[in-house]
């Protein structure tokens, strides 16, 4: 088990959008554009700012989340996760779903049956997926409307607005990578079809007295299945991203909630094989930060984050792009394989059975 050096702000940087966003000049784009691809390029990761979310959407969104969990279990449990995979949406309790550690040489080959004995970890968290409406195939699961006023409306709108700041994001990524623009034609329309969707999560404060901190955690080391996912937290850490530039392995960095309005911008699975590895896939995890000391409390922070996954169209198919940036790395790393195939290797894995 690596360590934790420093907050991520010394060795992740944090890009800011807003030039990239409001200039018509191709040259200040572009500028905005290569630093958020280096800056993946790096690390798999970055922070976000000046992104066009508003600080005021921001806090509604874990306002609402917060009211969202603080109803009765019964109540959720209304909405429960189907079981087995698709459609994702709904509610899913406590240590419902483990997020399965990973080896390197699994991640890399994406395919096989993995061991039964496989180690899996208690995740203390609670979540809830949502969609977009736009996706037909899907359908959410919304609480009662009377239990929690104006819940869905805010949350369909909030999504939308991510949408548009995904848009924004791969058009940056794909300028910044230099591929032709057929192939950036291609990937954008892979990303077109909302199947992206955002989660609600809450992690639980626990008594620090009653973890086991061998077989607990919020959420482990794991890269996402997506092309990239943005991160937005409250003010409690948890989080924490790889440090890919230093050499001892396993070496995670704090993505410190003090900037209220900043996203963190993690590069998938999808993301890392399209770009021929150019962009590497976040490892990263959320750990429980013990109580303060003097704090004069047993009890663990809560915390809330929500997460949006972009999501490729499920029949798109995975194959390293061979232009610009991409080009530059070496070929034959990656095979190629439907999304749908990938998703369903992961979430295997993931949901456990609801009645245990
Ligand atoms: O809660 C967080 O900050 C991260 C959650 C996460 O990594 C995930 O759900 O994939
Ligand atoms: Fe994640």
């Amino acid at each position: 088990m690596g360590s934790i050096t420093a907050a991520a702000d010394a060795v992740i940087e944090t890009i800011d959008l807003s030039a990239y966003l409001s200039s018509d000049d191709p040259i200040v784009r572009k500028a905005t554009a290569d630093r958020l691809v280096q800056a993946l390029h790096k690390q798999g990761g970055c922070g976000l700012v000046g992104h066009g979310l508003t600080l005021k959407a921001i806090h509604e969104a874990l306002t609402r989340s917060k009211e969202f969990f603080d109803l009765p279990l019964d109540q959720k449990q209304t909405i429960n996760h189907p079981e087995g995979i698709l459609p994702h949406r709904g509610y899913s309790g406590v240590s419902r779903e483990k997020i399965r550690v990973y080896t390197e040489d699994e991640l890399q080959s994406m395919s096989g049956e993995l061991g039964a004995t496989a180690k899996k970890a208690m995740d203390w968290k609670e979540h809830y997926d949502i969609g977009s409406d736009y996706e037909p195939e899907h359908h959410n699961r919304w609480i009662d409307k009377a239990l929690l006023p104006g819940f869905q409306p805010f949350m369909s709108d909030f999504i939308t607005q991510l949408e548009q700041l995904h848009t924004n994001v791969l058009n940056a990524i794909l300028l910044g990578l230099e591929v032709d623009p057929i192939s950036a034609d291609y990937f954008r329309g892979l990303h077109t079809h909302h199947n992206s969707g955002i989660r609600l999560l809450h992690y639980p404060s626990m008594r620090e007295s009653e973890i086991d901190r061998t077989s607990t955690t919020w959420c482990p080391i794991h890269t996402d299945f997506t092309t990239f996912t943005f991160l937005i937290q409250d003010e409690n850490q948890g989080l924490e991203i790889e440090d890919r530039t230093n050499k001892t392995p396993n070496t995670f960095v704090a993505a410190n909630p003090s900037i209220p309005d900043r996203l963190w911008l993690t590069i998938g699975d999808f993301g890392e094989i399209w770009t021929n590895g150019y962009l590497p896939a976040s490892r990263h995890r959320v750990v429980i930060p013990a109580p303060l000391p003097g704090s004069g409390t047993d009890m663990t922070s809560n915390r809330y984050s929500i997460p949006y996954f972009l999501n490729p169209r499920h029949d798109g198919i995975l194959e390293p792009l061979g232009t610009g940036k991409p080009a530059t790395m070496p070929r034959d790393r990656y095979k190629k394989m439907k999304v749908r195939d990938h998703i369903e290797f992961r979430m295997k894995y993931q949901y456990t059975d609801p009645t245990k």
